[in-house]
């Protein structure tokens, strides 16, 4: 049974494509609740029936729930949202189910892509803001659950070549319930290749790595190892930890936890740039203690894994690898290591460390580090 519908919005399709194993079937699509708004499409929450062989013949049950995000449909050239979805294949990365294209009903003329995926229940920035609201943060057990599949996706995604360049909280799927978490939206995601260049004015403005602030366009994965530091350091302040009034003064934002961006950093990032350099030091102590200060009530070794991503120079900043192996997460390779789920009594055990031989293979030599005992 669908749950608690009020609009309803039902259809049937002649033809959808199912994604593993592109057989195409007709479907009736229910979709009942908006789930998100964005710049590029609007995502629903729905259930379906699905025709599962070549006569149609079709499931009597409703499927789901679904989410399914519409945008106008490329003419010119492929999606690269839905070739990415195709291609990628990992528990912390949404699954694509089907898709299929649909004129509007309002302006015939459009057509817009539509991507059936599962549906989670919650995103990171739901979450931070809900134990904001009681003045708490996210548990640090869920938290390090939480960062350490952020930094599996980022793995698995780098180790195809692609950037998902929109990493910030409301793209963070997870589920309180079971503590899983998954990346969504690759609707700015591009597979970066060596010394091609590519736009730099991508990524939500708080979580923005400063080489894409200064225009940089020889950019790599690691902008999106920016990102995920940001929205660490959002779970520990519960608000976002770079707030800049404007594109610019992003960077103004980042100097006064960082110190002033070396000069080093505005000729390797883009050699051009001719905007403000906040070259003026804003605090008097050391990175590390500054570092201390903004993050008074968070550990020691959450501090220390900040400090490694948190970095000017994208060469120097930790990869997925590095941040997979940190200390932070030692706690979850004990064999013993468990949650409660918000509102439950009994603890779960996760499965963090279920690699692939693609993954280990990324690891190399550090998988040995990440082993349960
Ligand atoms: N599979 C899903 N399950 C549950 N919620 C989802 C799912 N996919 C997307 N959403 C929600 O819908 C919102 C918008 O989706 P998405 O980011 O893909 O669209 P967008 O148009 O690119 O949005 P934006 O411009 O905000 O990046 C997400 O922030 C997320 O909270």
């Amino acid at each position: 049974m669908p749950p608690n519908i009020s609009q309803v919005n039902e259809y049937s399709l002649p033809e959808v494509t199912e994604n593993i194993s592109s057989a195409v079937a007709p479907m009736t699509v229910k979709e009942y609740k908006r789930i998100g708004e964005g710049a590029f499409g609007t995502v629903y929450e729905a259930v379906l029936k699905y025709a599962d062989d070549a006569h149609g013949n079709s499931n009597s049950e409703w499927l789901g729930p679904f989410a399914i995000k519409r945008v106008p449909a490329q003419t010119e050239y492929k999606s690269r949202e839905l070739e990415i979805l195709r291609l990628v294949n990992h528990p912390n990365i949404v699954s694509l189910r089907f898709y299929f294209d649909k004129a509007s009903n309002s302006q015939r003329k459009t057509v817009f892509q539509n991507l059936v995926m599962e549906c989670l229940p919650s995103n990171l920035q739901s979450e931070i803001k809900y134990y904001r609201q009681s003045k708490y943060t996210i548990p640090y057990p869920h938290m390090k659950a939480y960062t350490f599949q952020l930094a599996r996706a980022m793995l698995y995604l780098h180790g195809f070549g692609i950037s998902h360049r929109d990493i910030k909280p409301s793209n963070i799927l997870v589920d309180p319930s079971t503590v899983v978490l998954k990346i969504c939206d690759f609707g700015s995601a591009k597979k970066l290749e060596l010394n091609q260049p590519s736009v730099s004015y991508i990524c939500s403005r708080y979580y923005r790595a400063p080489e894409l602030i200064v225009g940089c366009s020889l950019y790599t994965t690691k902008i999106d190892i920016w990102g995920l530091g940001c929205v660490v350091a959002e779970m520990f302040l519960g608000k976002p930890i770079f707030q800049g009034q404007s594109p610019e003064s992003q960077l103004k934002e980042i100097s006064k936890l960082l110190g002033p961006p070396p000069n080093t950093f505005f000729f390797k990032s883009n050699p051009q740039y001719r905007g403000n350099m906040y070259t003026n030091k804003l605090f008097s102590c050391s990175v590390e203690e500054r570092f201390k200060q903004i993050f008074s009530n968070s550990p020691a070794d959450a501090i220390d894994l900040l400090l490694k991503i948190l970095v000017y120079d994208p060469d120097l900043r930790a990869s997925p690898r590095r941040v997979l192996v940190h200390p932070f997460f030692d706690e979850l390779k004990s064999k013993d290591f468990h949650v409660y789920p918000r509102g439950q009594s009994e603890p779960i055990h996760l499965n963090l460390f279920n690699f692939s031989d693609f993954e280990l293979s990324l690891l190399g030599s550090l998988k040995d580090e990440l082993i349960v005992r």
